[in-house]
C-alpha cells in the first residue's frame, strides 16, 4: 500500500487551480509502490498521476528527478512527463508535502516476463542511457559501493536474526567488492530500480518506464546489472540465462557494451545483488508489524548474490564472447 498521506479533495481542487490541469472528476489512491503516496486523477482533459513525495525522498533531489522525466521525454523515451504550473515550476505542495502532477502511462507491468520481454527491457535500458546524455543535473549514487558498508552497519547486528552465519558472509563480499569494484567505465544517468514494476507493456510491447526516483550518475553497466538481477531469475533461485542473452542481446542493439565493461559484469551483478539485498535487509528489520507496506524478502537478493560469487565468465550471463 502506498498512500501514506491523504488528501482532502478541496485541497487538491485548490492545488489544480495552479496547473492546467483542467476540472477535476474523481481521483484515488493507488496502493501499488513503496517510496511515495500516488493518485490517480481524471480530469477534464488527461488522466495524470499526483504523487506527494514522501520522508524517504530528498527535497533537494526532486529537481533532478523531474527534469530528467523531462529531459528523457523530449529525447522521445516513453516516460511520464512532469506537468508544469502555470508559474512554470515543475514542483508544488499538498498536504504539506511536496508534490507534482506527470502524465499518465498506458500500459501494466508483467508478473511472469518472458525472454521476448526481457529484450524490450534491455533496448530500452539502452535507450535510456542513450537519451540521458547531456542531462546537465548531476545527483551521486548514495545507495552505489561508497555507501554500502554505512548501510551494512545500520543492520549488521541483527543480521543473523535472518540468517545464521549472515555477519561473516556480508563482511566478506563487502571487502571483495571494495577491492575489485571497476572505476573508469562508461557512465551516465542511470535509472538504478528498473525492476518488472517500474516497466509498463501493451499486450508485448514495451510501453514506457515509470518510477525514476533512485535515478542517478554511476556506471551505466551497472544499470544492465541491476536489470540481469531483476528480470533474469525464476522464483526458484534459477538464474535464466535464456533470459539474460535476451536482454543483453537487446541492450546491445542500442548501445554495445564494451570489453572491459562486459569483463566487470560478475563484480557489478554481485554488487548490485547487494545493493538490494542490503535495502531490504534494513527494511525487513525496521519495519513495523502491521505496517501497510509489503517488506520485501532479502533472502531472495542473498540467493542473487551467492550466485554471482561463483562465475567464473561473464558468458555465463549469456553474452557470446
Ligand atoms: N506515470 C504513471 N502512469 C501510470 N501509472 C503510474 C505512473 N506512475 C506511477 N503509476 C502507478 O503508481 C504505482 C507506484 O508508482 P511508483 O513510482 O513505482 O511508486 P514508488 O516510487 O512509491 O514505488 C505504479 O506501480 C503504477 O501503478
Ligand atoms: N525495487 C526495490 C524496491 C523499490 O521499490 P519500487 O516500488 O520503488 O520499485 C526492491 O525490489 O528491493
Amino acid at each position: 500500500m502506498a498512500v501514506y498521506t491523504d488528501i482532502a479533495e478541496d485541497d487538491l481542487k485548490w492545488f489544480l487551480t495552479e496547473y492546467d490541469a483542467g476540472t477535476l472528476l474523481s481521483y484515488k489512491g493507488i496502493a501499488e509502490g513503496v517510496e511515495n503516496s500516488n493518485f490517480l486523477l481524471h480530469t477534464s482533459k488527461d488522466p495524470l498521476i499526483l504523487t506527494l513525495y514522501e520522508k524517504r525522498v530528498e527535497k533537494s533531489d526532486l529537481p533532478f528527478f523531474l527534469g530528467l522525466m523531462q529531459h528523457l521525454s523530449a529525447r522521445g523515451l516513453s516516460c511520464p512527463l512532469p506537468l508544469p504550473r502555470r508559474d512554470g515550476a515543475l514542483l508544488g505542495s499538498l498536504s504539506g508535502r511536496p508534490a507534482a502532477l506527470i502524465s499518465f502511462l498506458e500500459g501494466m507491468w508483467l508478473r511472469k516476463p518472458e525472454a521476448k520481454h526481457c529484450r524490450e527491457v534491455g533496448r530500452a535500458l539502452a535507450a535510456m542511457h542513450v537519451a540521458g546524455e547531456g542531462f546537465e543535473l548531476k545527483r551521486p549514487n548514495a545507495l552505489s559501493i561508497d555507501g554500502w558498508r554505512a548501510l551494512w552497519e545500520k543492520s549488521e547486528d541483527r543480521a543473523d536474526e535472518v540468517e545464521r552465519g549472515l555477519q561473516n558472509e556480508v563482511r566478506s563480499d563487502l571487502n571483495f567488492l571494495a577491492a575489485y569494484w571497476p572505476k573508469s567505465l562508461p557512465a551516465g544517468v542511470i535509472h538504478a530500480d528498473l525492476f518488472p514494476d517500474n516497466v509498463f507493456f501493451l499486450g508485448d510491447e514495451l510501453s514506457g518506464l515509470i518510477d525514476f526516483y533512485f535515478a542517478c550518475n554511476d556506471l551505466l553497466a551497472y544499470d544492465v546489472s541491476i536489470c540481469l538481477n531483476a528480470w533474469c531469475f525464476e522464483k526458484d533461485g534459477a538464474y535464466n540465462i535464456t533470459k539474460g542473452t535476451a536482454m543483453l542481446e537487446g541492450y546491445q542493439s542500442v548501445r554495445p557494451l564494451s570489453d572491459p565493461e562486459i569483463a566487470a559484469l560478475p563484480v557489478l551483478s554481485r554488487g548490485s545483488a547487494l545493493r538490494f539485498f542490503l535495502t531490504r535487509l534494513y527494511d525487513w528489520l525496521t519495519t513495523p508489524e502491521g505496517a501497510m507496506v509489503t517488506k520485501k524478502d532479502p533472502l531472495e537478493y542473498l540467493r542473487k548474490l551467492r550466485f554471482h560469487r561463483q562465475i567464473s565468465s561473464p558468458a555465463e550471463y549469456g553474452l557470446s564472447l
